[in-house]
Parts: structure tokens; sequence; C-alpha cells
């Protein structure tokens, strides 16, 4: 893999602060159930369950509901019927072709994820599939061909004009991410780049919220703060490359090879991790180790040599 970007992405660009007048706690109190989530919907069952703190609109917008009500006085409660909208990763016709290249490294790639699913692309080594990634993160423009978000009803409808996908909706996890890790603590290698300026305070509180939840949901919080990123277990370390990623509470995050270079227990550990995030977000995901993943995967793809992408089914 050749990340010739800032691996943190984009919305990682200044170096730490520390000088809030909040200071960040490992210990603060977050309920269990938010209001925003209950009233988000029963459609969607995206319950946050670790956190209360209310999280910016995503690009999908509410859901609809499915829910019952009394009939009458106390008769039998009657389904009211109401649809189930969802949203969809579409990548149309894309090709790619480095700047200054004369072969496509991608050709007419297709592809769409629904929204909450689990997406895993698989292929041979050199076949393009972080090229891929890189361009669905918006960190290399396709030569051609398209990338947004769709919405469609529940009879798969369309039901409003495509959006191009936002960068800053979509995470990325490079494969072996610890080796940028750049902060001497586990605390400064989350917070790296947040803003410093005093009129970033507020957008540091709302950083600090998700942070809390970010650390809870993906089983770091016994680990200190004050500790060496670099001294973490490699299980703990792609723990906490999410995390990074997940504070930013992205909609779609790709991660290529979570389980490079991991032991057997903590393939396990990060497999059960990623089945948890299944529930609040749209994961791709890019992998040789397809035996550990195949519990999770909603869809598979093979991309072959030429940059040629093909729904299959996983080959194991
Ligand atoms: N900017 C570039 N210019 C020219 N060739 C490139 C560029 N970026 C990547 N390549 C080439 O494109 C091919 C696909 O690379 P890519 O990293 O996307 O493959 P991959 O399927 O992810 O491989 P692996 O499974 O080994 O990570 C490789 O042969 C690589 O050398």
């Amino acid at each position: 893999m050749d990340v010739k970007s800032n691996p943190r992405g984009r919305h990682l660009t200044h170096p730490i602060f520390t000088n809030s007048t909040e200071p960040l706690s490992s210990t603060g109190h977050f309920p269990c159930l938010s209001l925003v989530h209950i009233a988000r919907g029963l459609c969607a069952l995206s319950f946050h369950q670790m956190g209360s703190v209310p999280l910016p609109s995503s690009i999908f917008g509410r859901p609809s509901s499915t829910f019952f009500y009394p009939h009458q006085h106390f008769r039998k409660a009657q389904p009211l019927s109401v649809s189930c909208d969802y949203s969809s990763f579409e990548i149309r016709d894309v090709s790619y072709r480095p700047p200054g290249t004369k072969i496509d490294l991608l050709s007419q790639v297709n592809l769409s994820i629904h929204e909450k699913s689990f997406g895993l692309i698989f292929g041979r080594s050199g076949s393009g599939k972080t090229t891929l990634l890189q361009l669905i993160a918006g960190l290399s423009k396709p030569t051609s061909g398209s990338i947004y978000v769709q919405r469609y009803s529940d009879d798969g409808e369309k039901i409003k004009s495509p959006e191009p996908l936002q960068p800053e909706r979509v995470g990325i996890v490079f494969q072996f991410p610890e080796r940028y890790f750049v902060a001497d603590t586990v605390l400064d290698e989350v917070t790296f780049g947040w803003p410093r300026q005093k009129d970033g305070l507020q957008l540091r509180e709302l950083l600090a919220s998700r942070l809390q939840k970010a650390i809870t949901s993906v089983g770091l919080t016994g680990v200190s703060l004050d500790k060496d990123p670099h001294s973490l277990s490699g299980g703990y370390k792609r723990r906490l490359a999410l995390a990074i990623q997940l504070v930013q509470t992205p909609d779609l995050l790709i991660l290529d090879e979570p389980l490079a270079g991991l032991d057997w227990k903590a393939r396990a550990d990060v497999a059960k991790l990623l089945k948890q995030l299944k529930k609040e977000l749209t994961l791709l995901v890019v992998s040789h180790d397809l035996k550990e993943l195949t519990s999770l995967v909603d869809q598979s793809w093979r991309m072959e040599m030429g940059g040629a992408l093909k729904r299959e089914p996983l080959p194991i």
C-alpha cells in the first residue's frame, strides 16, 4: 500500500492541543441511551448504547419508523404501516489512472453498499483494492465516474437526488495504522489535530464527549489515557486507530486489512468489535482474512487484476 496522503485523514491537520479549559475526563459518566436516538427510530434500531451526546445529523437524515398504537380503547394493537427508507453508498463507473501514467488501475468499478451493512472486497495483491478505498475516502479523485449517496424508499424507489459523498463523512483506517501514531500518550493520539484556538472550545467539548463514547465503544476504557500508544498490544493499537476515526462520527468507515499482523486472539477481538460497529455505521473492508470476517459480511466483491470489481460470494 502506498500512502502518500495524511494517514489520519483530512480532519486532522493541526498539532496537538492540551489547553482546553474543560479538561477531558476518562471517568466522566454518560447515561446509557440517548433520547435523541430513541426518537430517531425503531426502524433503523440505531441506538448508540454508550453515550447520550446528540451527534450531528448524518447524511442519512431521519429514518421513518414502524410502531404500534392502541386501536380505540385497548383493543388489539394494530401495526401502523410506515415505510423504512434507507440510504446506499454508490460507486458508479469509476475508473482511475494516476496522473502522469498511461495505465488504468481501476476500470469501470460499480458498487452499492446499504447503510449499516458490512461489505468486503477481496482479491489478489496489486489488483487495486487500496486504490479504490482511497478514491472513496476522497484522498484521490476518480478519472471518471461518480461516488455518491442515494436515498431509497423501502420498495427500492429513489426518493431524492443523489448527493456526492462528502469526504468528511468517511473514516479510513489504513493497513498497519499503528505505524502512523505520532503522539506519546493515548489521549494525545486521539486528540491530535483538534482545534487549539479559544473559539474552538465548543468544538473541543463536542469532540471530548464523542471521545468518551469512542473509547468506550472500542473497549479502551481499561487503558490509561497517559499510556504510550506504541506500548499497547497489537489488538489495542487497532482499537485506538478505530477510536480516532469514530470520534469523527463517520457514516462510512473504510478499513484496509484490519486484521493484518495480529495474533489469533487479537484477530478474534477486532472481528468482534467490527460486528458491534456494524450496528452503528456502514463498514467497507478490504481483507485477505476471509475466514475471520465471513460471519459479518453482507456483501462481497472480488477485485480482479486490472482493477475490475465483481460481486461474488466469499470463496470459503
Ligand atoms: N500512484 C500510482 N502510480 C502508479 N501505480 C500505482 C500508484 N498507486 C498504486 N499503483 C499500483 O497500482 C496497483 C494496485 O495497488 P493497490 O495498493 O491498490 O493494490 P491492492 O489490491 O490494495 O494490493 P495489496 O492487497 O497488496 O494491498 C499496484 O501495482 C501499485 O503498484
